[in-house]
């Protein structure tokens, strides 16, 4: 039953509430659906539990942003609490804990660098490995998946570990491999029926053995491993007050304050873990949807390219100061983002104590889904809602402009706290790799498919891309073989 004044929705069923509503696979479409029938704000029962689906730029505004405060909470009783046990960020209630550690994270990614010269160093340094990728790939196709994600991972993990590895490595491919997995089953339907239906948890065996032995918890456990492994070895060789990445930095930290702080050698796993998948899914699936699109709309590639070229005519390399004279690139990679909609339901909020939305009531502890995708696409808000289209970031005078619903980071108390990072990658991997080759889909690979696969994270179908240098670059090639 929904309470008085509560939000509107579909009629539920006893135990299974709206669980025969909406695809296990990818609700998004039930979930545009529902808003079409019941409004911006309205109600689903997963099993007896109530959750608020908010929807577009108005009441996701007046919920995240107004009353940060009251929303900012997570929920506690999901499946994926139940595996990673609240020890990071991304999942940790609203409380000393949260506070402390996602103030670490900003203050320490700050000081390493996020719009300073050493991130794009480390940045930059990783893009030579992705130009050799596809120096090497020149005459032939290469699938890009995984390089992206090397690329990323490679980035967040030289902040957290000061370590890269090679593309090939066997170890990280795994990682790589589970991270992606994770984001896909901790919210597909295994994930899904066991937050519909918690009795499953209780079930007697061979069900909860299958469960147990499911790849989402090999997947978890390995990644778990692995971040413990760089835990240990930093306690073991770190110099006392010379930190040399983001673990260092922690276990100073962890010294100076003592025993009676929030910080703790198991919460450095969590943090780490958190940090480490957050940073490299979000940022590698959003270059995957970019090339694919830019491959699919060659004309919004060359103009790029133009500006590109005018733009950096005698630098050496991209700088990320350089995104305010590239209004174009900057819209470009800004339109990728809205149309990757990379995090389409944000991470699942929760209400803080009794407060109110656009009219309704909402009790404390109700869950809160903010569906992302209903602003990224809003009508009204968007001059080209449906279509790839960099215009949609520039006014009259061709000026860059960002409008408010714009928030693939979310925004609010619990904004990405990763945005800084994400940005700087974005801009200057694209930048460099169109300033030197031209992105092409290949004539024999049919027509392209743009439906993407629904996750925690969206990916595109996978594909294969290829590259061409471009003529001005082939000409004066010594140049950037410097
Ligand atoms: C294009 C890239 C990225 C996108 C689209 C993205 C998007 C998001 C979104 C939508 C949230 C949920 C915010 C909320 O609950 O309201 C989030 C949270 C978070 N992101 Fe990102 N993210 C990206 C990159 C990164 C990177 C590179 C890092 C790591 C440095 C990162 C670390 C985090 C963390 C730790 C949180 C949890 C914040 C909290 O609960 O306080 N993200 N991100």
């Amino acid at each position: 039953q929904r309470v008085n004044n509560f939000p509107p929705g579909p009629p539920a069923l006893p135990i299974l509430g709206n669980l025969l509503q909406l695809s296990l696979s990818n609700p998004l479409k039930d979930f545009e659906r529902m808003k079409n029938h019941y409004g911006d704000v309205y109600s689903i029962f997963i099993g007896h539990r109530p959750a608020v689906i908010l929807n577009g730029l108005k009441a996701i505004k007046e919920a995240i942003i107004t009353k940060g405060s009251d929303y900012a909470g997570r929920p506690q009783d999901l499946f994926v609490n139940a595996i990673f046990q609240g020890k990071g960020v991304i999942l940790a209630d609203y409380g000393t804990n949260w506070k402390e550690h996602r103030r670490f994270a900003l203050i320490t990614l700050r000081n390493f660098g996020m719009g300073k010269k050493s991130m794009e160093d480390r940045i930059h340094e990783e893009i030579q490995y992705i130009l050799k990728t596809l120096e090497n790939s020149i005459g032939t196709t290469i699938s890009p998946q995984t390089l992206f994600h090397n690329a990323t991972s490679n980035i967040i993990s030289q902040v957290l570990f000061n370590t890269r590895f090679e593309y090939n490595d066997d170890i990280i491919t795994v990682i790589i491999r589970c991270i992606t997995e994770i984001t896909k089953y901790a919210n597909g339907a295994w994930a899904t029926l066991y937050d519909y239906l918690p009795m499953i948890q209780n079930l007697p065996l061979p069900f909860r053995e299958a469960f147990k032995s499911h790849k989402f918890l090999n997947a978890i456990s390995t990644h778990i491993t692995f971040i413990s492994s760089m835990v240990t070895e930093h306690m073991r060789n770190r110099i006392p007050g010379e930190p040399k990445d983001l673990l260092d930095c922690y276990l100073d930290e962890l010294e100076q304050r003592g025993a009676d702080s929030s910080f703790s050698h198991e919460r450095l796993i969590g943090f780490a873990i958190d940090l480490y998948g957050a940073g490299t899914d979000t940022t590698s699936n959003t270059l995957l949807t970019g090339f694919l699109y830019l491959m699919c709309y060659p004309d919004i590639q060359e103009r790029c390219q133009q500006e590109i070229d005018t733009m950096l005519d005698g630098k050496r390399c991209a700088s990320f100061e350089d995104r305010h004279n590239m209004p174009y690139v900057q819209a470009m990679i800004h339109e990728v983002q809205r149309i990757a909609n990379i995090v389409p339901l944000s991470i699942f909020h929760s209400t803080r104590k009794d407060t109110e939305l656009m009219g309704y009531s909402i009790p404390r502890g109700t869950m809160i889904i903010e569906n992302l995708t209903s602003v990224l696409n809003e009508e009204g808000e968007w001059k080209f809602p449906h279509d790839f289209n960099p215009e949609n970031f520039l006014n009259e005078q061709g000026e860059f402009v960002k409008p408010e619903a714009f928030m693939p980071f979310s925004a609010g108390p619990r904004m990405c706290l990763g945005e800084g990072l994400a940005r700087m990658e974005l801009f200057l991997i694209m930048v460099t790799l169109l300033r030197k080759y031209k992105f092409i889909w290949p004539e024999d690979a049919g027509k392209p498919d743009l439906t993407l696969v629904y996750g925690i994270t969206m990916t595109t179908q996978p594909y294969r891309m290829r590259s061409k240098l471009k003529a001005k670059i082939a000409k004066t090639l010594h140049y950037y073989a410097m």
